[in-house]
């Protein structure tokens, strides 16, 4: 298929109270990206993890929940300055200015990905996806966004399917009910890129459960 597994933990499931020796635990254990759903701390925290070499070498998804009242384009060049290497924003919540993020986003020196609710059609992403400037990656929720530990949607992996069928190449991400139980449905649907909270920062050996996510995405 030619596209390359990136497991992206999300810190939302992490100690909050520890963020420094959270983070630093799960890519020792060998996360390829830590995903930061936005919130007010979350500029703070990629201002830090630039500071760090260990996370420059990394890549920092930053995942925008503009639809939870935060505005995208309010936030590409504090995260962009910050050092996150990539911003996802809604397409919901995007419909009049999805041009201008993108631009934008690219501007910062980061890709540009686009993530839609469950409810949402996916024929809604094809023109981000087509466009003269594109998105580099689409993100199917496959839980209403809001929290983590919520139950995975197995229905969302028609999306997966079509996306992967028209787009070969394309960065195809999950996010929301993943784990061992779930991963090989996404997997075989054809998504690459595996958003995964509680099943990674709740288990006691999560470089198990990192190394599991990839291995069944390397399989399908
Ligand atoms: O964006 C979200 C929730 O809004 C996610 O990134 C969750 O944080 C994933 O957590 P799990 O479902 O894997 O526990
Ligand atoms: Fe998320």
């Amino acid at each position: 298929m030619g596209v390359m597994p990136n497991i992206a933990p999300s810190m939302l499931s992490s100690d909050f109270a520890n963020l420094s020796s959270e983070a630093h635990r799960i890519l020792d254990s060998g996360a390829d990206w830590l995903h930061m759903d936005i919130m007010a701390i979350c500029p703070q925290f990629n201002h830090w993890c630039s500071r760090h070499r260990k996370f420059e070498k990394a890549h920092i998804g930053i995942f925008g929940l503009s639809h939870d009242g935060y505005k995208s384009l309010d936030y590409v060049e504090a995260l962009g300055k910050a050092g996150a290497s990539g911003f996802t924003f809604h397409v919901e919540t995007s419909k009049d200015n999805w041009q201008e993020l993108i631009e934008s986003i690219k501007s910062q020196g980061m890709r540009p990905g686009v993530a839609l609710n469950p409810g949402t059609p996916i024929g809604e992403v094809y023109p981000l996806v087509e466009a003269e400037k594109p998105v580099e990656m689409v993100l199917v929720m496959t839980v209403e966004p809001g929290f983590g530990g919520q139950k995975f949607i197995p229905e969302m992996m028609d999306k997966v399917r079509i996306l992967r069928k028209r787009y070969p190449s394309l960065d195809i991400e999950v996010d929301g009910g993943l784990g061992p139980s779930t991963i090989d449905m996404a997997a075989s649907a054809g998504a690459n890129c595996i958003v995964a909270g509680s099943s990674v920062f709740g288990a006691s050996e999560p470089a198990e459960v990192i190394s599991l996510l990839r291995n069944s995405v390397q399989k399908a």
